[in-house]
């Protein structure tokens, strides 16, 4: 696939603030990729994934996308977030180029499954195994694959958590790969159906999974994990395009 292959955009959106991990709270224009490799049972971005909102994804340049984000903007170098649906499915090499060129960061959320030469030149390469409640396998080879690739680019690691069992498989994870720094996350348990992005969300259910998992990290003096919630899905519930 080469770069001048069109970026398959579901949307571009900002500036926000990013919401989750390690950049939380950093100004950033989001672009979501469509398309993924991936069917997580609560996946919050189903619209970026089921082949059902294809025709929703627009084919765009990286210059086209490199406009739009500066558009939104107003021309001033910022983080831009790239994510999905699975954005390592895509050419996006052109794209991080075009945009360091222009004094943009950029920072890519993938799961793991496909590694890409460019992750080098990424400013953070976000690695989100998936736990067991997600349905999906991690394929181990080629989520390591993906830490080879980013060698360069600063990478952390961030997982979704459910239950007990997501916990126990993230700590196992954890020790795998005690060099990257770790994030976990309290699962949305009431994503957005993927065509209403007003859908509530039952925030006291968050904050209780929230709270819960303060505790087993605290009780566990598991002092490496970062607990944090999606600032953005507590400010603004469901709500898309934040
Ligand atoms: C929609 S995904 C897109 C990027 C990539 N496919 C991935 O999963 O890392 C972005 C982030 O949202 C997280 N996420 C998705 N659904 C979620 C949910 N219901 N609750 C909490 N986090 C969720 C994913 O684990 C991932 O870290
Ligand atoms: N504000 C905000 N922060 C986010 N962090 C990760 C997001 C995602 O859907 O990938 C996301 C998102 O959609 N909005
Ligand atoms: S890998 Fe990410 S985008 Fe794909 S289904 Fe899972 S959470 Fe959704
Ligand atoms: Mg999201």
């Amino acid at each position: 696939m080469s770069d001048e292959t069109p970026l398959r955009v579901s949307e571009i959106f900002g500036p926000t603030i990013q919401g989750e991990g390690a950049l939380i709270g950093v100004p950033t224009v989001f672009v979501r990729l469509g398309g993924c490799d991936y069917r997580c049972s609560w996946c919050d971005s189903l619209h970026a994934v089921e082949s059902a909102y294809r025709e929703s994804w627009i084919p765009m340049s990286a210059e086209a996308v490199m406009d739009e984000v500066a558009r939104l903007s107003g021309g001033r170098p910022l983080l831009v977030s790239l994510s999905g649906g699975n954005p390592a499915i895509q050419p996006l090499a052109g794209l991080i180029g075009l945009g360091h060129d222009k004094g943009y960061c950029f920072a890519l959320e993938t799961q793991g499954s496909v590694a890409r030469d460019w992750f080098r030149d990424l400013d953070m390469l976000v690695l989100s195994p998936k736990p067991p409640s997600s349905g999906m396998e991690v394929d181990w080879t080629a989520f390591q694959a993906c830490v080879d690739a980013g060698q360069g680019a600063d990478m952390v690691m961030k997982i979704v958590i459910f239950d007990e069992t997501d916990y126990q498989w993230a700590q196992g994870v954890a020790a795998r790969y005690p060099h990257l720094p770790l994030f976990l996350q309290p699962g949305n348990h009431t994503p957005p159906p993927p065509d209403d992005d007003h859908a509530l969300v039952d925030q006291a259910g968050v904050d209780e999974r929230m709270r819960w998992l303060v505790d087993k990290v605290t009780q566990d003096g598991w002092f490496q994990a970062r607990v944090l919630p999606q600032l953005h899905v507590m400010l603004w519930g469901n709500k898309r395009g934040v």
